[in-house]
Order: C-alpha cells, then sequence, then structure tokens
C-alpha cells in the first residue's frame, strides 16, 4: 500500500457567511495554480470543496499583473472562483485573507492593506470578530433584464470592481436559481453575478446570489454591497445603511458618497497540508482527444 506523504503546499479552509474557501499560502510565488487544481480544490467530492480559492502572494511578486495603487509590499489576494476563472474581487474572500494575515503573524492589528485585481482593499478586523472591508466607491453603470426561470426583471448594473446585475422584487424564496439566469451577453461578455433581493423594511433585505464562475452560493461579498445600492435607490436614496440577509447569515452594508463598507463575519476553520502526489496528479494535463487539455 503506498504510503501517504502530503508534505504538499499548505492550505486553509474559511468561510464569511458560508461563502466558503480554500486559502492557500505562497509566500514564494512558487505555486502553479493552474485551472484544472482550482476545480479539483474546489470540487466537494473529490476535493476540500469551496466556492473559490485565495492565494496569499506578496504584491511584488505579481510584476506587471499588479494594480497601480497596490504597494509591492502589500500581500495579495489572487482569486479564483470554483470553476476556475479569475475574478477581480470578492468582499466576503478579503476578510477572510485579512483574518488569516493577522492570525498568521503576516499582518499587525490594524488596518491590513489587501491587494486585489480591483484595487487595493483596506480591511478591519473587530475585537467582536467582526470584519469590516472598505469595499471602495460602488459604480451604478445602467440597466438590463435577467430572467430567471423563464420569468423576465429588470435590473441594476453595478460595478463593485466585478460585475452585477441586482433584481429588486419579491418572492425571491419561490425562484429557481439552479440553472444560469439569461443575461445580455453582449453587456457582459466575461459573464456577471446576479442578486435577487427583496427589501424587508427600510433597514434590512433579503438576498440570493447566483456567482459567476460557481453558481448559487450561501453568500456574496460584493452582490450584498451591490444589492444595499440596487435597493437604496429603489427607495430613491443613494446613501445610507442595510442589513442584507443571506441564506449563510447576515452583513451590513454602509454607502457613502465616498465609499461603501462591508462588516461580517470571517472564519478559519482548519489549516493542513495537501498530499503532494495528489497536487501533481491534478496537475498533469488530461488526456483528450480534442480541445484544451485544462
Ligand atoms: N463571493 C465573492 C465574489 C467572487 C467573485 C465572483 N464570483 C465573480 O466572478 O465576480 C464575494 O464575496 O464578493
Amino acid at each position: 500500500m503506498a504510503v501517504q506523504s502530503y508534505a504538499g503546499p499548505e492550505f486553509l479552509k474559511g468561510h464569511g457567511t458560508e461563502n466558503d474557501f480554500v486559502v492557500l499560502p505562497d509566500p514564494r510565488g512558487e505555486l502553479d495554480l493552474t485551472a484544472a487544481r482550482v476545480r479539483a480544490l474546489c470540487d466537494r467530492r473529490i476535493g476540500l470543496g469551496a466556492d473559490g480559492v485565495l492565494r496569499v502572494v506578496p504584491g511584488g511578486l505579481l510584476g506587471e499583473e499588479l494594480p497601480s495603487d497596490v504597494p509591492t509590499d502589500a500581500w495579495f489576494m489572487d482569486y479564483r472562483n470554483a470553476d476556475g476563472s479569475v475574478a477581480e474581487m470578492c468582499g466576503n474572500g478579503v476578510r477572510v485573507f485579512a483574518r488569516y494575515l493577522l492570525e498568521s503573524g503576516l499582518a499587525a492589528s490594524g488596518n491590513v492593506p489587501v491587494g486585489t485585481r480591483a484595487g487595493l482593499r483596506g480591511v478591519l478586523v473587530g475585537e467582536d470578530g467582526r470584519v469590516t472591508v472598505d469595499m471602495g466607491g460602488a459604480a451604478v453603470t445602467g440597466h438590463s433584464s435577467v430572467t430567471v426561470a423563464g420569468y423576465a426583471m429588470s435590473a441594476l448594473a453595478v460595478d463593485l470592481g466585478n460585475p452585477h446585475l441586482v433584481c429588486v422584487t419579491s418572492g425571491i424564496g419561490d425562484l429557481d436559481l439552479s440553472v444560469q439566469p439569461g443575461y445580455d451577453p453582449e453587456l457582459f461578455p466575461h459573464g456577471v453575478n446576479i442578486e435577487l433581493v427583496e427589501p424587508l423594511d427600510e433597514r434590512e433585505l433579503r438576498m440570493r446570489v447566483y456567482e459567476r464562475g460557481v453558481g448559487e452560493t450561501r453568500s456574496c461579498g460584493t452582490g450584498t454591497v451591490a444589492a444595499a445600492v440596487a435597493a437604496l435607490r429603489a427607495d430613491g436614496g443613494e446613501n445610507g445603511v442595510r442589513l442584507v440577509h443571506v441564506p449563510g447569515g447576515t452583513v451590513e452594508v454602509e454607502v457613502t458618497p465616498e465609499t461603501t463598507t462591508l462588516t461580517g463575519p470571517a472564519e478559519l476553520l482548519a489549516r493542513g497540508e495537501l498530499d503532494a502526489d495528489w497536487w501533481r496528479r491534478i496537475g498533469e494535463p488530461v488526456l483528450v482527444t480534442s480541445g484544451t487539455n485544462r
């Protein structure tokens, strides 16, 4: 019987309101994180299971890819969706990421700067354990529509570094999000995250989300900010605070003229070592008769 060696890359598992992630520390930028490896890690049967992967890499190793406002000495969140695609930003992920930096001694308490493809984000881990991230300004980029189970709804396009289409409607619990909702691919050639939002009163709303590159998830941080922006507009305002209830919990979103903030829990629950042989095998090209093999 083969003896397991482990001794592969270190990993941690964490989540923010049940939007869950595999964290991969990569202090020397040595991990070859192919789309196939991301898909295997996120697979809930053959892998660890997650909505996405957060590779922790020094900003200085990104070279020309590093956004201009991210200092080379900041840690960079290299975010991947469960299908292996790359995304610009992840509001729940960045809060889990900052908690990892603090707990592993890679950052001091206070405002933790985190580099993302959408730019620099400041994250504050509170004494109560709740984590707040300054998400930057939300840009309302237009109007479009979304079709869920044959039912067309108007939607507000909101950009948080990554794209969102938000439908403010009622009865969201009854809508089928098991398949990709329809949207205009000409407006969103790289895909879009879709939020269904139901205001409960003037301070609280409920949200479900179909994430680009993942499917329906139990929470999406950037999505909750987009949802709050759309709900505020539906109420005739632009600024304010909203509690957003998602299937995985509750977060608080504040929208001001200058910026937006997202506050909620972020937890790390496991740390371990991947099996080196498994890591090597899932990185190997799969033999196919046509098309790409990754
Ligand atoms: N879950 C995230 C968003 C992750 C990226 C998204 N699926 C995309 O492709 O833009 C969040 O908490 O914001």
